[in-house]
């Protein structure tokens, strides 16, 4: 039998123990799992009780269960929900239970989404928005992966494809007439405009794209500097929490260490370097050399320093880099901002850190910009659009030369469309993409 014929089982819900617990069945034998464990089949889409007995007989729990007979079921297929108590022994026995039900297999990460799309339930753009939308950890993620899931951008791009094929079907005519010597204008224009409209359209989509795909990703706010001066100390003052290993010697963080943080709304992940310097520790040296890399990857270094410092050396990157000084209380340095994306702090007693979190909030918007418009959250879906409006640039180019090449063009960008939405030849970007997702979703 087909993998793909097999009835497939997962937990749903959080890792045990948990008050409660969701076990979904997906395929041709959802239904007599139900008999098998729950006596007979509930009524549709209702929440019954029922007391589930193994094979033997013996009970297992107390749950209350659901039947979705596809294809109206969020896979599309037959499914059955088992609401259980989240204890480990309880899922152990229901799990093995199902299991023993012949044609049942344990479902492989993203499998249930999966069924999903190839049963049309939604397109490839639904999915990884209800990917991010598992994955969220801020209220923006959240949001901006409610509207992908909700299929804003997959909307648009079944109708820009739509339109491709309509343009398309007017070039191609002119292409049948042009053998009888005569190409039709009037074919023509209306299928220029069109292209036209389309192009400009996609263009806009693209404009608006690059902050929400790192909205989706996060910021990278680097803490850097020499020895000693208060880098841990600054990073568990923005976690709230001891991250980092704080001590008088020099030389105490080696690692990188990263927490993330919700700042307002975004997300934001704050690393905590080795102190830089010329060392002979070779452990040392290696901390530096990650502390150096992670600095120039990150989206902006705050780059730490003693009170007194002088502006000289600093992180290299193209990272935007804020010097901050620190340790204010030891002397007569003014609290606060010192000048343009330059502080004045105590890490230890948390004078300055307000306003330091201000300007990074502030930052963080700059950065991520008002992504609630934007509908392109990926990579994948940002070179497919921009692969679609290369090609209907050269369509308009074309259609002068002649409509064979034009039409081409038009091919290209409908078949770029097509892969967005997960349509056409798209084994090699499936399993890239649902293997990411949990087991049981
Ligand atoms: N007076 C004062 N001491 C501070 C302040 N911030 C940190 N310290 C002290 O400075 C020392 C070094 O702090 P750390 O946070 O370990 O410094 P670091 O930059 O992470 O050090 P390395 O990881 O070794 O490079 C510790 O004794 C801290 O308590 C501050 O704002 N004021
Ligand atoms: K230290
Ligand atoms: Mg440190």
């Amino acid at each position: 039998m087909h993998p793909r014929d097999q009835t497939i089982f997962a937990l749903s819900s959080g890792r045990p123990p948990s008050a409660i617990a969701l076990v979904r069945v997906s395929g041709p034998q959802a239904g007599l799992a139900l008999t098998t464990l729950a006596g007979k089949l509930p009524a549709l889409r209702q929440a019954s009780r029922r007391l589930l007995r193994d094979g033997a007989g013996q009970p297992i729990d107390d749950a209350v269960v659901l039947w979705f007979p596809g294809p109206a079921s969020a896979t599309g297929e037959d499914v059955a929900e088992f609401h259980v108590h989240g204890g480990r022994a309880v899922l152990s026995a229901l799990l093995a239970a199902i299991s023993n039900i012949p044609n049942t297999r344990a479902a492989e990460p993203g499998e249930f989404t999966r069924r999903a799309f190839e049963n049309g339930k939604l397109d490839l753009t639904e999915a990884e928005g209800l990917d991010d939308l598992i994955h969220a950890d801020t209220d923006r993620q959240r949001r901006q992966a409610l509207r992908q899931l909700q299929g804003l951008l997959g909307d648009r791009a079944r109708d820009w494809r739509e339109r491709i094929i309509e343009a398309s079907a007017l070039i191609e005519a002119g292409i049948d007439f042009s053998d009888e010597g005569d190409v039709p204008a009037e074919l023509r224009a209306p299928a220029v405009k069109a292209i036209k409209a389309l192009h400009d359209e996609i263009a806009k989509v693209l404009a608006a794209q690059g902050q929400a795909e790192r909205l989706r990703d996060g910021l990278v706010v680097a803490i850097a500097g020499p020895p000693n001066v208060g880098k841990s100390t600054l990073m568990n003052q923005l976690a709230r929490r001891e991250v980092a290993i704080v001590s008088p010697h020099a030389g105490t963080t080696r690692d990188v260490i990263e927490v993330q943080l919700d700042l307002d709304g975004y997300p934001v992940t704050v690393i905590d370097t080795a102190g830089i310097r010329e060392t002979d520790d070779p452990v040392e040296q290696e901390g530096v050399r990650r502390a150096r890399a992670r600095a120039e990857d990150a989206d902006v270094v705050l780059w730490l320093t003693g009170p007194e410092a002088k502006v000289e050396e600093r992180a290299t990157g193209t990272a935007p880099v804020w010097m901050v000084r620190n340790k204010i209380d030891l002397g007569v340095s003014a609290v606060g901002v010192d000048a343009d994306r330059s502080f004045a702090i105590s890490a230890r007693r948390g004078d300055g850190l307000p306003e330091l979190i201000n300007a990074l909030v502030e930052f963080a918007a700059e950065c991520f910009g008002t992504s609630e418009g934007a509908l392109v959250t990926r990579t994948r879906q940002r070179d497919l659009l921009h692969r679609a409006s290369d090609s209907l640039r050269r369509s308009l180019e074309l259609v002068e030369e002649g409509e064979e090449l034009a039409a081409e063009e038009l091919r290209a960008a409908a078949y770029a469309l097509g892969r967005l939405l997960g349509r056409v030849d798209v084994e090699d970007v499936l399993g890239a993409i649902f293997q990411k997702f949990c087991i049981g979703k």
